[in-house]
């Protein structure tokens, strides 16, 4: 009789006697005999708890299963050892060699191609205890008391009838089983281990894997004859163990799926690089060692999709990168992961592998909980990753609400913050600018003030209306230097501050100083306190009207800054000073006094000065308003240049009918408003002024007629004409008496008192221009 119908004999009357100690020894006997068989083939392990479970239900009865799954363990066992060879080893190998997992091998010493007989065999175990148990056991369970009379070893009351249910299921299963093992093919293995070991090649392949040369077998049963290659008992490659061999370079194990019986691959403690192989094919594949090489890259997603034999992933210590690959959460069967220093980040899968005994991802970049199934672990296969949380490790982590509003509240403090650095640099900005402002004006000397007379409070304004409507200032150059004039060197006030300066005086206005800036030209900054009465925008398009004049006798406005209670003028300097200071100077003059032909061509520009202002600006009663000696200065060919021309629209009222020339006027004293024709006597003043070289009284006191330079000169050239009526120091007059005596006639007419009988602006720069400096032939006797 065979050994396989002996046992399979064996096997039912025990289990069905329920001899626990015989069943148990008799299991025991073959689990441990074929042990090694069963570790060696996990698939036929997996068919066995099929087995069991099967038979489980038929038992239903643990403690019969307990005793009855080892006997027909060790039956299965034995059935499959036989059929794990089905031709016999071709030569015996070496004794040295032989592993004691060969011992077995005795218990069939004849190569049998059992399949379907053996099967037939295995079926036949349960089925002979069902039988026996119908025929024997039915009849205790029809008294009770009976069945618990029945001493041990028999009890057949945990011998209930079987359900006829798990029959079929179970010949079902045992019909499926026997396609499972593919057969093995060492030629075929050699071919697939050959082209295998050609993509190592230039990875040190040659030299690590020389014995792997064609015309020899991988395996001679479960020895290893190729190094590095794992060996079933039937001579298949069962894995490949590449370990400490020094290769590198890419790995590609494409061709390794012709490999059928490969369940493990290592390929420990080597300098492969790149990213990891394309796994996804080798999906019988129940071990992966890729640890302590150079892997970098992230790893697909899918990478491990339907490999569900997989049970130990080790990628410890590379540099893959990317998320922990979700396939493996699908590994259904893994027991081991290591992935533990490498660069993975975002969180853990959420594993939930019952088997799962070791998840080391120690010292990666990973964050977030960590799943409730690993809480159990050892703390340090999480530790090196700043970001993760939960059980084991010791950070708890928020909910997602704390974290949330956490994260609110670090938005709104940093909010804050930015907001309050804002507003703080805002008030530093404008403090500084305040103090810059400050700064300049403090370098400024106040302006002098001159007592005069008041006109009435309720005098009317009679400057032109300005209305709002001109273009707005653009906000970023409030508070800045605007240049009005064309093609000017362009500066700030910075560069103001900056720059060298020298007090020029300090008029009815403010006082004038002289900036020398470092990179560009001298400018002179007149100060003005007494501008706040217009508004922003009227003042901004009267400045921007005055820089688009030009003409030769007028200094042209280059820039000007505001600021509500005070404003700056920034002109080009003059280099000759004002007139004022050549007629009047003293000896503080360097400069030899002018000469006749210098105060009629001075006299002519200025007339030409003026008479460009009323065309220009004919809107304004009086388009100077403050014609002095002061406010004509001389360029460096001593041709006169109007300063301080066009104020009184943004002049204060009450400080202008102070202050301003113009204001001073016979007909602004009798109506208490200047005229188209002020300006004209104010230029018949300075022209006197000009020809006598007094000092007139006009300017500083307002209608006093009578004592004033007109006056004056009116009694003195009535009464007896005399040369004493001209400056003294005045040269260059002599054969141009004639033409000096037409010149006071005109001065005379322009400063008419009557405003009425005053000269016309036109007709007195006619006969101004007609003045030549010397007589045509008449020469007058200067006395
Ligand atoms: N652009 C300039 N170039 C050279 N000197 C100038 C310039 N502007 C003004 N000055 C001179 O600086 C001095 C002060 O002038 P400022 O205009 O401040 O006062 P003022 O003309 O004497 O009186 P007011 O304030 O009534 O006009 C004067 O001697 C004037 O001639």
């Amino acid at each position: 009789m065979n050994l396989n119908w002996l046992t399979v004999i064996l096997a039912s009357v025990l289990s069905y006697l329920q001899m626990d100690f015989l069943c148990l020894l008799f299991g025991h006997l073959f689990s441990t005999a074929l042990k090694p068989v069963a570790v060696q083939n996990p698939f036929k392990n997996e068919l066995l708890i099929k087995f069991t479970f099967v038979m489980r239900i038929y038992w239903k009865s643990d403690t019969i299963l307990q005793w009855d799954l080892s006997a027909f363990r060790s039956l299965y066992l034995l059935v499959s050892h036989a059929e794990a060879f089905p031709r016999p080893p071709p030569s015996p190998p070496p004794p040295s060699l032989l592993p004691p997992i060969a011992q077995p091998l005795s218990l069939s010493p004849k190569p049998c191609h059992l399949n379907l007989s053996s099967f037939a065999i295995l079926s036949i175990a349960p089925l002979t205890a069902y039988v026996a148990h119908h025929l024997f056991a039915a009849r205790p369970r029809s008294g009770a008391m009976a069945d618990q009379a029945t001493p041990w070893p028999l009890r057949p009351q945990l011998l209930p009838f079987p359900s006829p249910l798990p029959l079929p299921l179970l010949l079902l299963f045992l019909l499926l089983a026997p396609f499972q093992d593919a057969a093995a093919d060492p030629a075929r293995d050699a071919d697939v281990l050959l082209k295998f070991k050609e993509t190592l090649a230039s990875g040190g392949g040659d030299v690590a894997l020389h014995n792997w040369v064609a015309g020899s077998s991988p395996c001679r049963a479960n020895v290893t004859q190729w190094a590095g290659v794992l060996c079933n008992l039937d001579g298949s490659v069962r894995g490949l163990q590449l370990e400490n061999m020094s290769l590198s370079g890419a790995l590609t194990t494409d061709v390794l799926v012709d490999l059928p019986a490969l369940r493990t691959l290592s390929f420990k403690n080597n300098s492969f690089e790149g990213s990891i192989p394309d796994m996804s094919k080798l999906r019988a594949l129940r071990s992966l060692y890729l640890s302590a090489n150079e892997f970098s890259g992230a790893i697909p997603d899918a990478m491990f999709l339907g490999m569900q034999w997989l049970k130990k992933v080790h990628l410890s210590r590379n540099a893959f990168t990317g998320r922990i690959p979700g396939s493996l959460v699908g590994a259904a069967r893994l027991l081991e992961l290591r992935l533990d220093d490498n660069q993975f980040e975002g969180h853990i899968p959420d594993f939930r592998q019952s088997g799962l005994w070791l998840v080391n991802v120690s010292y990666n970049n990973l964050e977030g909980p960590i799943p409730h199934r690993l809480a159990k672990m050892s703390p340090n296969w999480f530790e090196g990753n700043a970001d993760l949380c939960g059980a084991p490790l010791s950070d708890a982590c928020g909910s997602p609400s704390t974290k949330l509003s956490a994260a609110l509240i670090i938005a709104i403090i940093s909010i804050t913050i930015s907001l309050l650095l804002v507003v703080a640099a805002l008030i530093l900005i404008a403090r500084r600018r305040k103090k810059e402002e400050e700064a300049l004006t403090t370098q400024l000397p106040s302006s002098k003030s001159i007592k005069i007379e008041h006109l009435p409070a309720d005098k009317p304004d009679h400057r032109p209306a300005h209305h709002g409507g001109g273009k707005k200032v653009p906000k970023e150059e409030q508070g800045k230097l605007i240049f009005v004039k064309e093609g000017a060197v362009k500066f700030d006030i910075q560069d103001l501050l900056r720059a060298s300066a020298e007090v020029l005086g300090s008029g009815n206005f403010g006082s004038s100083y002289k900036a020398i800036l470092l990179e560009g030209p001298a400018v002179v900054v007149k100060r003005f306190k007494e501008m706040n009465g217009v508004g922003r925008e009227d003042f901004h398009e009267h400045m921007r009207r005055l820089g688009r004049l030009s003409h030769p006798n007028l200094l042209p406005l280059v820039a000007y800054y505001y600021r509500k209670e005070e404003k700056l003028l920034v002109t080009d300097y003059v280099f000759n000073g004002s007139l004022a200071h050549m007629l009047h100077g003293g000896h503080g003059s360097n400069l030899p006094p002018l000469d006749w032909p210098a105060r009629l061509k001075i006299i002519k520009g200025v007339a030409r000065g003026l008479a460009y202002l009323y065309e220009e600006l004919p809107m304004l009663t009086v388009p100077h308003g403050h014609l002095k000696s002061s406010n004509v200065l001389l360029d460096s060919a001593f041709e006169p240049i109007l300063s301080d021309y066009a104020l009184v629209p943004v002049m204060n009222r009450t400080h202008a009918s102070q202050i301003m020339v113009a204001f001073k006027s016979p007909e602004c004293v009798q109506s208490g408003k200047p005229c188209k024709k002020s300006d004209v006597w104010s230029f018949g003043i300075l022209m006197l002024e000009i020809l006598t070289g007094k000092f007139p009284a006009n300017y500083l006191r307002q209608g006093r007629v009578g004592t004033d330079l007109a006056s004056w000169v009116n009694s003195v050239v009535r009464e007896e004409w005399t040369g004493e009526v001209f400056d003294s120091n005045m040269k260059g007059t002599q054969g141009g008496e004639g033409e000096m005596l037409k010149l006071l006639h005109i001065a005379l007419a322009c400063s008419d008192t009557d405003a009425d009988k005053r000269c016309e602006l036109g007709e007195a720069l006619a006969k101004i221009e007609d003045l030549k400096e010397y007589d045509d032939g008449h020469c007058l006797v200067v006395g």
